[in-house]
């Protein structure tokens, strides 16, 4: 009995592999994808791409793809990658394909979407519309204490005095929650002063959680991940509630203005402001949960680790080229007499060389370098460089291989400013190969407040301070590991 049983499993088991090995054949061989070039293991399934998503290095795989079988690649049964300007502006901008939801949809805060992880175009150029204004706008509102927060970096790190090193992610991480939490609430949070009394941040602890927790949530069915979450280990406990951290602060604070009127003056300018004021113009009855915390939280989530990192990896650069650290330290000396005072944003938008840093910066150190997916929607057939792609194909192209495209940026390994210097009045191919804030209508909304972050710390770091590394800081201790953001 218990052979016939035994052999009835294996029969199945067996049956059910032939099948699907005879279906990932098909699709692999037979499908409109199958001409274009790729492995013929990642045709058949998507384990494989799987493999190295999970080992946080899907993206340089990608690249080495790209780079083996041409600027476009089938990396899974229904996915293609492309390296392709026409092909760029042809996805993104023009046709305005949606993002695939199959992957974004992780990001969303309890199950509610907001303006990353919409999917549907109309949804979200609502959602845009409502806080677009704010992130135009955040600069000429915040400079002044945009300023304060810079200068206090330069105060704590003048009383270290070069006497001990600096860990720059954890400061500039605990920096940006603070620039970030001033564009949403108008206040200064004081995470930057918590770095410099050596206390942890629970904020900045939260959101670099979260961003690691949603990879590993991708991987479980939703009931094993929730009973996951029950595991009694406090920092487990801790890492899995990320996200509720975050509600919760936001939750309050938001209390707290509505208790005071703050949010009721005339001018709208932080971003809650916006936020409520667009609630309450669909429906007034709306609850936070539905728009306001969500929304809120992917802000703190999007915009303090990306420019932390960027920002940190920008000061790397000037450890290792002392030729690259001695013009921009020239060039900001003889702009900005008093190292105590930054000129206007207007003011270092003009400095060829200070921006010609941060160009090449963001082109090898932008923190969002993966696979921005978008979906062929339902209607014809899409032509994408003489391929045929059905509607339904996950397709998209990845700013680490666009930036790294040797016809528009030889020798791309070498981080050289001057690259961007040559070109400033005559714009050329390399400007359009640009997209460390991705493009078209999903372009990064918070890309003024990165932008002005990054100038005023650059600015500020490197007018006051020659910066060193320190001996355990090294190529292979600074070498990038790749999430949806880098680490
Ligand atoms: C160096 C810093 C930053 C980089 C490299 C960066 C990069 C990106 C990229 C590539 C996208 C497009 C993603 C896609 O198409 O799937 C994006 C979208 C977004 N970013 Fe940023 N970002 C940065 C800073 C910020 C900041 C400071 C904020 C806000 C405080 C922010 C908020 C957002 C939001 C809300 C979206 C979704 C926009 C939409 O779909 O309409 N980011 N970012």
């Amino acid at each position: 009995m218990a052979s016939i049983l035994s052999n009835l499993l294996l029969g199945l088991v067996g049956t059910g592999f032939v099948i699907a090995l005879a279906k990932s054949t098909y699709i692999a061989f037979f499908s409109p994808l199958h001409r274009i070039p790729g492995p013929w293991y990642m045709a058949m399934s998507d384990f494989f791409l799987a493999t190295h998503l999970m080992r946080f290095h899907q993206t340089p795989t990608i690249h080495k793809l790209i780079q083996k079988y041409g600027p476009v690649v089938r990396v899974g049964p229904n996915k293609v990658v492309f390296s392709n300007l026409e092909a760029m502006q042809s996805v993104y901008v023009q046709n305005k394909f949606p993002k695939n939801s199959g992957s974004y949809s992780h990001f969303r805060i309890d199950g509610v979407d907001h303006l990353f992880s919409m999917s549907d175009n109309e949804s979200h150029a609502v959602r845009r519309r409502a806080i677009g204004s704010h992130y135009t706008s955040v600069v000429l509102h915040f400079q002044p204490q945009l300023y304060q927060l810079t200068l206090q970096l330069v105060n704590h790190l003048n009383l270290i005095g070069g006497r001990l090193p600096v860990d720059c992610l954890l400061l500039l991480r605990n920096y940006m929650v603070d620039v970030v939490v001033l564009s949403t609430f108008g206040f200064d949070l004081g995470a930057v002063q918590r770095w410099s009394i050596n206390e942890p941040e629970p904020i900045a602890d939260a959101i670099i959680d979260f961003t690691t927790c949603i990879i590993l949530e991708s991987f479980f069915p939703a009931f094993i991940w929730n009973a996951l979450r029950f595991f009694p280990n406090a920092r487990w406990r801790s890492f899995t509630g990320a996200a509720s951290i975050l509600k919760e602060f936001v939750r309050c604070r938001v209390n707290d203005l509505q208790q005071l009127g703050g949010v009721e003056t005339h001018e709208t300018i932080t971003l809650v402001q916006c936020l409520l004021r667009h609630t309450k113009s669909l429906n007034p009855d709306t609850q936070l949960g539905a728009v306001v915390i969500p929304e809120t939280v992917v802000h703190f989530i999007a915009g303090s680790e990306t420019s932390a990192m960027t920002l940190t990896y920008m000061l790397w650069q000037l450890t290792r080229s002392p030729e690259v650290a001695d013009k921009l330290q020239k060039e900001l000396d003889e702009a900005i007499p008093d190292p105590h005072n930054i000129p206007d944003m207007a003011v270092l938008r003009t400095l060829p060389y200070l921006n010609a840093f941060i160009q090449e910066g963001l082109r090898l150190h932008g923190a969002v370098p993966p696979l921005l997916e978008r979906v062929v929607p339902p209607g014809p057939n899409f032509q994408l460089m003489g391929y045929t792609i059905p509607p339904g194909t996950v397709i998209g192209t990845q700013s680490w291989s666009v930036h790294r495209d040797p016809e528009a940026f030889p020798l791309p390994e070498k981080f050289d400013p001057e690259r961007w210097m040559a070109k400033i009045d005559s714009p050329c191919t390399s400007a359009s190969h640009f997209m460390p804030f991705g493009l078209g209508t999903r372009v990064c909304v918070g890309q003024p407040l990165a932008q002005a972050a990054i100038r005023a710390v650059i600015v500020a770091l490197a007018r006051n301070f020659t910066i060193t590394a320190d001996e355990n800081t090294t190529e292979a201790s600074m070498t990038m590991v790749h999430g949806f953001v880098c680490f």
